[in-house]
């Protein structure tokens, strides 16, 4: 059985991985140690069987005797020990959800609904790095990857309603926070059937921008607003989410000679972890639309279509129902005003799920069955 590191199990990630694992059993077919940077000793998670105490992270010496190390510790962890490890002499595989090592020449991102060839071909070819994709990136591509397989796609805008969860686990509890409080400064002319809606609203504004209001994290009200600005500046008026979606999605699909354009604006709203997406699609010809929704159900088992209609989309193709689900729902499908070569499609994804944990528990287990 191989020998599996875990580190960031315990963290938000990392737990839903846990989740994910335990409930494909997973287990069972590896022999699993747990690591932490902080609780050495300490006991590890319940997953059906006995485990060793934690170990070390930090310790190259252990990390060294594994054949797999999976990494929900984050990018610093990352950068400080994945060069020592291989300059070590470490010849196993390094599965990750951090973003540092995404664009190296000797990785792969993995999302294998999408790119099992590409996968399949870096272990032929002796690759060692597989690393989880940008979550919008990746549920993009579970969403309308079967159109980019085609080669029906010329470009792509999209514009990201991106939920709490992506920026970190306070985050999702500060999002809590903000609205408990919103809620607070209006409760009392709530409660009164016949207070003035604008009353209530110059409540809410008030303590929103109140200097009282709780924005620690965010380091500004998310609640009853939003931030349309993810991650760093990249020094182009692009933030480095966005340019994600190009470099990401061709990397993913193997198209790096010659890139398709993927560009939008990304946006911060208050949802817990879906992250939904509206896309415009320049096809390189016109299709009919029945023949797009074939391509996009039949590219993989988790795709749905939601019909164009009101209430299937309301009740659908909404961060609500989809929460905690793998379904990727692709709705909102229809030609625009632009052109017939011009589609417009919305989608909605788990972003711990397929944006996270998930890629990474497939590739286990593609390495498991090698
Ligand atoms: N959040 C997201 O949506 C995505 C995150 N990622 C990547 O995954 C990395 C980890 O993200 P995320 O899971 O959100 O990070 P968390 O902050 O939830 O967890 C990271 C680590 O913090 C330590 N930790 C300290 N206090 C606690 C606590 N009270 N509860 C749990 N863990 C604690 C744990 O390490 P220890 O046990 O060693 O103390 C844990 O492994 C990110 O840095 C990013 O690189 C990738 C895609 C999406
Ligand atoms: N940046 C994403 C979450 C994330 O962790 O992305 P990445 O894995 O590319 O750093 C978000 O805020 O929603």
């Amino acid at each position: 059985m191989k020998q599996v590191g875990f580190v960031g199990w315990r963290g938000m990630v990392g737990s839903v991985l846990m989740q994910r694992m335990r409930e494909e059993e997973d287990f069972s077919s590896i022999e699993p140690i747990f690591f932490t940077t902080s609780q050495i000793g300490g006991k590890g998670p319940d997953i059906g069987k006995e485990i060793p105490l934690l170990k070390d992270a930090y310790d190259i010496a252990q990390l060294k005797r594994l054949d797999v190390i999976i990494s929900c510790q984050g990018g610093a962890y990352t950068t400080k020990i994945f060069g020592q490890l291989r300059r070590s002499g470490w010849q196993g595989y390094w599965i990750d959800a951090a973003s540092t090592l995404r664009m190296e020449d000797d990785s792969i991102i993995i999302l294998d609904p999408v790119n099992m060839p590409v996968i399949k071909q870096g272990v032929h070819n002796g690759i060692k790095n597989y690393i989880g994709g940008n979550c919008t990136v990746s549920l993009m591509l579970m969403a309308v990857g079967g159109l980019l397989e085609e080669d029906m796609v010329e470009w792509m805008s999209a514009t990201t309603y991106q939920a709490a969860s992506g920026a970190g686990a306070q985050n999702m509890r500060e999002l809590l926070q903000q609205m408990g409080e919103a809620h607070r400064a209006a409760k009392d002319l709530l409660d009164d059937p016949a207070s003035s809606i604008l009353d209530i609203d110059r409540k809410v504004a008030g303590a929103l921008r109140n200097k009282a209001f709780p924005v620690e994290n965010f380091g500004v009200p998310l609640a009853g607003s939003l931030i349309p600005w993810i991650d760093k500046h990249i020094g182009n008026g692009q933030s480095r989410e966005e340019w994600k979606g190009q470099a990401e999605t061709n990397k993913i699909i193997g198209h790096r000679d010659q890139p398709i354009p993927v560009d939008g604006i990304c946006v911060r709203v208050g949802a817990m972890r879906c992250h939904s997406q509206a896309l415009t699609i320049k096809l390189k010809q016109d299709v009919p639309l029945d023949e797009i929704e074939d391509v996009i159900v039949q590219s993989n088992r988790w795709v749905s279509v939601v019909p164009n209609e009101r209430e299937l989309t309301t009740e659908k193709l909404t961060p609500t129902a989809v929460t905690g689900t793998l379904s990727i729902p692709v709705g909102r499908i229809r030609k625009l005003a632009m052109g017939k070569e011009y589609l417009s499609v919305f989608t909605v994804g788990d972003q711990l799920l397929w944006g996270a944990a998930e890629p990474l528990r497939r590739m286990l287990r593609i390495l498991i069955e090698e």
